[in-house]
């Protein structure tokens, strides 16, 4: 049986939740993945080091294992050179949504250039910054909109580290390879499904997120990019879990919940590639050098071993709930 042994897997962008959800889906993340970077868009949003702070207190708790680091972001909004001073040593950076773009966005940014100041400041401070990177126009074109965006702000912050999340377009790539101050991280669903997936036969909502998946030119253009380990790339699964109820309903919540098979399927990807060797630097290696992190030890072992979706992961339906997979993990 084909093996793989991965060390350290490190999620480069995920959404943990509060309260039941965050009990729940915490583990299981903290299963597979040495570490992570958390999203702040919880209601109200994580925008101050005292709720970041308790934010992290009640990760560690919830997910229940010395093994998982959770890399905390703030909410961006305009902050002070004190506030950012302050919160520097406990942050991987800040997590800029345009105002009502995605879930829980609503107390976002609506004027890019009003952000500036405080682009400014983490910039001379060296604090890296996250953004999801959609315009609110047509909905297949608003990344490629963005991108004069990120384009201005990598030049204008030539020493700001701009992380591009869950890219979805070819167009993303080429802008990644322009500038050297742009980075990015990529879901396992935009390297494995296009729009078709999602509404070009019976509509499935559980695939439904924010960027929208695009045309399978972008899928290929990602899947090379990532199956050839490009090191300005990594993982961020972007896993969002929202309760059944919320999916299967008249107005559908953003978001693909995929943190517990994002390696399986990964693997399987990689393997269909005949890049399993490179699956390491996609997964870890890439993260680690980019955000210069070092995360806890953990080595996770997967097997080209059919593996069963489950049907749900509590009130949680994951992508492709019920269906066989090529990889599982067998030791983690
Ligand atoms: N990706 C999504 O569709 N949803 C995310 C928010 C986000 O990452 O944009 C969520 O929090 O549910
Ligand atoms: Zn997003
Ligand atoms: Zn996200």
């Amino acid at each position: 049986m084909t093996t793989l042994t991965l060390h350290s897997p490190l999620d480069m962008h995920l959404h943990l939740r509060q309260d039941a959800m965050l009990k729940a889906v915490a583990p299981l993340s903290a299963e597979t993945f040495a570490g992570a970077v958390i999203m702040p868009n919880l209601v109200p949003p994580v925008d101050s080091l005292e709720r970041l702070k308790w934010y992290r207190e009640e990760i560690l708790a919830a997910a229940g294992r010395e093994d998982f680091a959770p890399y905390m972001t703030l909410f961006f909004r305009a902050y002070t050179r004190e506030e950012l001073e302050a919160a520097k040593p406990h942050i991987i950076g800040i997590k800029l949504y345009p105002a009502g773009i995605t879930t829980n966005s609503e107390g976002g940014v609506s004027q890019i250039d009003q952000a500036e100041p405080t682009m400014r400041l983490m910039e001379e401070l060296g604090i890296p910054l996250m953004i999801h990177g959609e315009s609110n126009g047509f909905v297949m074109d608003r990344e490629a909109e963005f991108l004069t965006i990120y384009r201005r702000l990598a030049e204008r912050f030539p020493r700001l580290k701009i992380v591009m999340e869950h890219i979805t377009t070819a167009a993303a790539l080429v802008l990644l390879n322009e500038f050297e101050n742009l980075h990015a991280t990529v879901t396992v669903q935009h390297l494995i499904i296009t729009l078709d997936d999602v509404a070009g036969g019976m509509l499935n909502p559980h695939l439904f997120c924010k960027p929208i998946a695009k045309r399978p030119e972008d899928r290929e253009a990602l899947a090379h990019a990532a199956v050839t380990a490009h090191p300005k790339l990594c993982l961020g699964t972007d896993s969002a879990p929202h309760p059944q109820h919320k999916k299967e309903c008249c107005g559908c919540a953003a978001g693909v919940f995929t943190a517990p098979i994002a390696l399986q399927l990964l693997a399987g990807l990689f393997d269909e590639h005949d890049a399993l060797d490179r699956l390491q630097a996609f997964v870890s290696d890439n993260a680690r050098r980019i955000y210069d992190v070092t995360p806890p030890a953990k080595a996770v072992t997967l097997a080209k071993k059919p593996f069963t979706i489950p049907a749900s992961y509590g009130e949680v339906v994951p992508m492709w709930a019920g269906r066989e997979i090529p990889w599982s993990v067998v030791g983690a």
